[in-house]
């Protein structure tokens, strides 16, 4: 079994929930796919980063990472898995607000600023998380290459529509939900 084929099994066992939840865009659900219990967990944390490392290799880009929290250890992840083939690519953390006291970054991790960059997400639904990510790394002075996460469920034209690169490990329509 490949990386990708191990990483659907980890996520159909671990991570999809079956039941009523309210979704970070207010829209009512009857399933949810807690990715952190995947993208934390020791055994599935390296499929995810040479999953998603795979599924963006026609991409170019230097760094990893996006709106905290869901995507924190995915560009983790990434950058591990990058060294893991021998390769080198930062990642860095998006903050939902700047911080007033200390350094005040919005971005923490390697400065990025005219820097080639992924933007990545665990899930993306409205593509709002990571399209705020997108904007604050335009922001900082950073070339955002394109947007990768691991389960797509339905931002795909919200993101190609800000004319970006859309790449997904997983439709939603492949996973047990
Ligand atoms: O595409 P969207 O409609 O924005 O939804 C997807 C977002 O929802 C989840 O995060 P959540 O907002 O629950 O916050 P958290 O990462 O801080 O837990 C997930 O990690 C994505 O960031
Ligand atoms: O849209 C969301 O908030 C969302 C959906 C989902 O399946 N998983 C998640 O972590 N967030």
């Amino acid at each position: 079994m490949n990386d990708r084929e191990l990483l659907l099994q980890h996520i159909n066992t671990k991570a999809v929930v079956h039941g009523e939840v309210t979704l970070s865009s207010g829209q009512r659900a009857d399933y949810y796919v807690d990715l952190r219990r995947v993208t934390l967990d020791g055994a599935s944390a390296p499929l995810v980063g040479r999953a998603l490392l795979d599924a963006t290799a026609d991409l170019d880009y230097e760094a990893a990472g996006g709106l905290t929290l869901g995507a924190d250890p995915v560009g983790s992840a990434m950058s591990h898995a990058a060294a893991g083939r021998g390769g080198r690519l930062d990642a860095f953390i998006v903050r939902k607000e700047g911080k007033a006291h200390g350094l005040q970054r919005r971005i923490e991790g390697p400065d990025i600023a005219g820097r080639r960059v992924l933007a990545v997400e665990d899930t993306s639904t409205t593509g709002g998380s990571v399209l705020t990510a997108v904007e604050a790394l335009r922001a900082a002075g950073a070339e955002v290459v394109g947007v990768a996460v691991i389960v797509d469920r339905g931002a795909r034209d919200a993101v190609t529509r800000e004319g970006l690169a859309y790449r997904s490990v997983f439709e939603l329509s492949e996973l047990d939900v």
